[in-house]
């Protein structure tokens, strides 16, 4: 056993994790001192949250120690863990849409601790104004932003009176605005003394505001860095080595014809808590990207699934795809007329959890691998490994479950698949959300590569960097309005940022009353 750090937070020694057929965490050490601000950085698949799942007491390791304030633990469930004073924020928010922000965060609670907190809603209010958080204790979760939902997230680990705050991608849901909000959180957190551990694929925001970086690669501490002395180029090559190019400056192209057409699209919610979809038009044309900015829960689920079909309502004059009214075809129709999808949401709608890979690209390539009404699986299966090595897929095979694959990995499979029916139109949510420096590279460059063949590409994005770097077009969504649509030559960030602000509402308004 490692000799114990009496000063430490955490110490991990050796934690070394075994899947079937992948040593997701090897022998890994690391060491987090009180009021630390850590970087867990590594590729997709690199192992980074099988580790912080280990330290949270979701994944118990095959082998090694873990050393909370001096004395070795055994963290065997998530309440012990929070009973040491370890938080974590997950990337999915787990609140009752239905309850306010108080009764949330008492369901986490135990009887000894709500005994010791006394009145919680006033608790929250004190922690609010401490931090500068902004949580109402009574407001519903269903009221919330997105932003505001991962406060409550936090709220819920600072009642707790936390000593490690762990966060799995905490920004890749929030707009600049609320990043340095969040920031200012822990970096007052981490004055106080709590120790906080963050992954995330964003490097600029690694060098603002990280003490320290470890970086994984294939389940080893590949190297260890100090963020403020790197730049993010420098760290990238310690994750995935040399790229061989860099994402910049790609050339800005004009779509020809009018492939796919949305008129006057007005669609109340049918969840709800949705977005109701007002008076939406545009054009979507051969041959160019088309950039949709706009913060999460603005429409954008609303207007991906009435495109796709899986909202099956009946909008028949609404879409057109060259000549054809297709709003009132099912999904697998729309998709035989050459259309394809990436959803944001990987495993349930991109792809079926318990299903193998080869089984999931079925699911979506039904027409070319079906003959005579039998199922060629064996070009199935040939055409999915060929992905898996195209899109640098990590995983045992084409017989693994969707599930078992990281995010970031399972978002190349979905991309590699989508790109690979060589669509006419291709609807894209998040396309590179929580994919790596090196991925997130060669998914751009595909969908380039689909553009310049003359395909017809929405992308929908909160990554408004990413937006401009591939759109050739761009427009917003909010509370379910469109912006007017503009070259993104001709625009910035400021005015993309004032439209997903909504100031162009008023004028849309009008415009539809007229
Ligand atoms: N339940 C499981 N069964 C089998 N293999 C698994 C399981 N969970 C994770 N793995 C494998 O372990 C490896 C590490 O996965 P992990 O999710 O820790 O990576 P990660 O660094 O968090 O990746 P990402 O950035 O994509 O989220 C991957 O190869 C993954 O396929």
């Amino acid at each position: 056993m490692k000799k114990n750090n009496p000063i430490s937070r955490l110490e991990l020694a050796n934690i070394t994790k075994q899947y079937p057929g992948c040593l997701a965490n090897d022998n890994i050490s690391i060491t987090l001192m009180p009021g630390e601000i850590h970087a867990l950085l590594g590729e997709n698949g690199a192992g980074k949250s099988t580790l912080v799942k280990t330290i949270y007491g979701i994944v118990a390791p095959d082998k090694g120690d873990i050393i909370w304030d001096g004395k070795e633990v055994s963290i065997k469930s998530p309440s012990v863990a929070r009973d040491l004073g370890i938080g974590m924020v997950f990337q999915h928010f787990s609140l009752f849409e239905t309850m306010t922000v108080s009764q949330n965060i008492e369901l986490c609670l135990s009887k000894i601790q709500l005994n010791k907190i006394g009145d919680l809603a006033k608790r929250i209010t004190q922690l609010s104004e401490e931090y500068g958080l902004n949580v109402d204790p009574n407001r519903y979760v269903h009221s919330l932003s997105i932003g505001e939902r991962q406060r409550v997230e936090i709220m819920r680990c600072l009642v707790q009176s936390v000593k490690l705050l762990i966060l799995d991608e905490p920004t890749s849901v929030l707009t600049p605005q609320e990043v340095s909000g969040l920031f200012n959180v822990l970096r007052t957190l981490s004055k106080e003394g709590c120790s906080i551990l963050f992954i995330s694929h964003k490097l600029h925001e690694v060098t603002e505001v990280c003490h320290k970086a470890t970086i994984l690669r294939g389940g080893k501490v590949v190297d260890t860095c100090i963020p403020s002395e790197e730049t993010p180029a420098t760290i990238a090559k310690m994750m995935v080595g040399d790229l061989a190019d860099q994402d910049a400056g790609y050339s800005k192209k004009e779509g020809t014809i009018t492939v796919f057409n949305v008129t006057d699209l007005s669609l109340p919610s049918k969840q709800p808590f949705g977005t109701e979809l007002k008076n939406i038009n545009f054009d979507l044309k051969a041959g160019e990207i088309l950039g949709i900015a706009g913060v999460a829960g603005n429409g954008q689920d609303e207007l991906m699934a009435i495109i796709s079909g899986e909202d099956e309502r009946n909008v028949k004059n609404a879409f057109t795809l060259g000549k054809l009214k297709i709003g009132h075809l099912h999904a697998g129709e729309r998709r035989q007329l050459g259309m394809a999808y990436v959803p944001e949401e990987r495993l349930g709608r991109g792809a079926v959890p318990d299903m193998s890979l080869t089984e999931n690209t079925l699911l979506t390539h039904s027409t070319g691998f079906v003959k005579n009404g039998l199922v060629q699986w064996q070009s199935i299966k040939e055409y999915t490994s060929e992905l898996i090595s195209k899109y640098k897929v990590k995983c045992h095979g084409e017989f693994s479950e969707a599930q078992s694959l990281s995010g970031g990995n399972l978002q190349k499979f979905i991309m590699g698949r989508e790109i690979g029916q060589h669509p006419k139109v291709l609807i894209c949510a998040h396309p590179t959300w929580g994919v790596d420096v090196g991925a997130a590279l060669a998914i751009h460059q595909a969908l380039l590569e689909l553009r310049d063949q003359g395909a017809a590409i929405l992308l929908i994005s909160e990554d408004i960097d990413e937006l401009f770097l591939l759109a050739d077009r761009m427009a917003a969504v909010c509370d379910g309005y469109l912006s007017p649509l503009i070259k993104t030559e001709e625009t910035n960030i400021d005015q993309i940022g004032q439209w997903m602000a909504g100031t162009f509402i008023n004028t849309a308004v009008q415009e539809a009353q007229a």
